[in-house]
C-alpha cells in the first residue's frame, strides 16, 4: 500500500498534514521560549532599526557653534556632541594612547584624522539612550572626516541638515581671543587661530559647498547677538520637526 493510501480521503490526509505543521510550531515555540536570548537577536535582525537624526553645526572658528547648541539643546533637546570636546576629552584621557597626537593637531590648528574621531562620535552616539537626534558641531571639518562619516555612519544617520555659522575672520579672531582670557584653550591664541582659519577656509568651506548642492545648508549671520542668531536657527529647526 502507497504511503497515501493509508488516508481513507483526501480530508483525512489533509487532517493529518495539519495536525504534523501544528505539532513542529508548537516544538519550535517551545524551543523559542526555552532561548530568549535567541528570540531577541532574531527580531533585531528582522526590525527596521531607526536612524539617527543628524544636524551638522559647522562655521569658522570662534563663530558661535558652540554658543548656539546649547541654545538648541535647551530648546529642542538634541544630544550636542561637539567633535572638539570629544578630542579635547580624550586627549585629556590618560589611557589613551591618541592624546599627544591629537595635542599635536589641536595645536597646529589641523585636524585630526577621522578614524580617531568618528570613533568618538560613535561610541557617544551608540552609549545615548535618551534621544535619537543629535547635534554634531564641528564635524565634518575635511573631505577625510567626510569620508569616514560616509564610510562609517551613513547607513546609520540621516544629515536632516547643516548649520552654517557665518562670521568674518576678524570678528571670529576677536571673539576666539576674548574667549581665550578664560577658556585655558591652547588653540585660543593668534598663532593657532590663524591656521584654524585657513583650515577653515580651504578644508571646510568645501564640506559645505558639499551639502549645498545637496540643498541640506542653510547659512546664518553669526554678527548679531546670541539671541537674535537663535531667532534665525529656530526659524530653521521648526520648519524640521
Ligand atoms: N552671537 C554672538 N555675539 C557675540 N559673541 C558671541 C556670539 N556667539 C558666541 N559668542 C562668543 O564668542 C566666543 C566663541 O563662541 P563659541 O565658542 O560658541 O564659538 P565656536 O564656533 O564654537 O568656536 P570653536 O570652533 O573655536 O570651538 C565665545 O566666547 C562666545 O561667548
Ligand atoms: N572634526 C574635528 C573637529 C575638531 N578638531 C580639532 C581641531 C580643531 O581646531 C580643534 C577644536 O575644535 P572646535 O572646538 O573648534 O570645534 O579640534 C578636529 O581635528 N576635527
Amino acid at each position: 500500500m502507497s504511503s497515501y493510501q493509508q488516508f481513507q480521503s483526501v480530508e483525512h490526509l489533509l487532517c493529518w498534514f495539519s495536525f504534523k505543521l501544528l505539532g513542529s510550531a508548537q516544538h519550535t515555540l517551545r524551543a523559542f521560549t526555552r532561548h530568549p536570548s535567541v528570540v531577541s537577536r532574531l527580531l533585531s535582525t528582522m526590525a527596521p532599526t531607526a536612524k539617527y537624526n543628524v544636524l551638522f553645526v559647522l562655521g569658522g572658528p570662534g563663530a558661535g557653534k558652540g554658543t548656539q547648541c546649547e541654545k538648541i539643546v535647551a530648546k529642542y533637546g538634541y544630544v550636542h556632541l561637539s567633535a572638539g570636546d570629544l578630542l579635547r576629552a580624550e586627549r585629556a584621557d590618560k589611557t589613551s594612547k591618541n592624546g599627544d597626537l591629537i595635542e599635536w593637531y589641536i595645536t597646529n590648528g589641523a585636524i585630526v584624522p577621522v578614524e580617531i574621531t568618528i570613533e568618538l562620535i560613535k561610541n557617544a552616539m551608540e552609549n545615548t539612550t535618551s534621544t535619537n537626534s543629535f547635534l554634531i558641531d564641528g564635524f565634518p571639518r575635511n573631505k577625510d572626516n567626510l569620508d569616514g562619516w560616509t564610510k562609517i555612519m551613513d547607513d546609520k544617520a540621516e544629515v536632516k541638515q547643516v548649520l552654517n555659522f557665518d562670521l568674518s575672520e576678524e570678528e571670529c579672531l576677536a571673539r576666539a581671543m576674548k574667549r581665550g582670557e578664560t577658556s585655558g584653550r591652547t588653540d585660543d591664541n593668534v598663532e593657532s587661530f590663524k591656521k584654524r582659519f585657513v583650515t577653515f577656509k580651504e578644508s571646510t568651506q568645501p564640506i559645505i559647498d558639499h551639502f549645498e548642492v545637496k540643498n541640506l545648508v542653510t547659512t546664518i549671520s553669526s554678527v548679531p547677538g546670541p539671541d537674535e542668531v537663535f531667532v534665525e536657527v529656530c526659524k530653521v529647526l521648526d520648519n524640521l520637526q
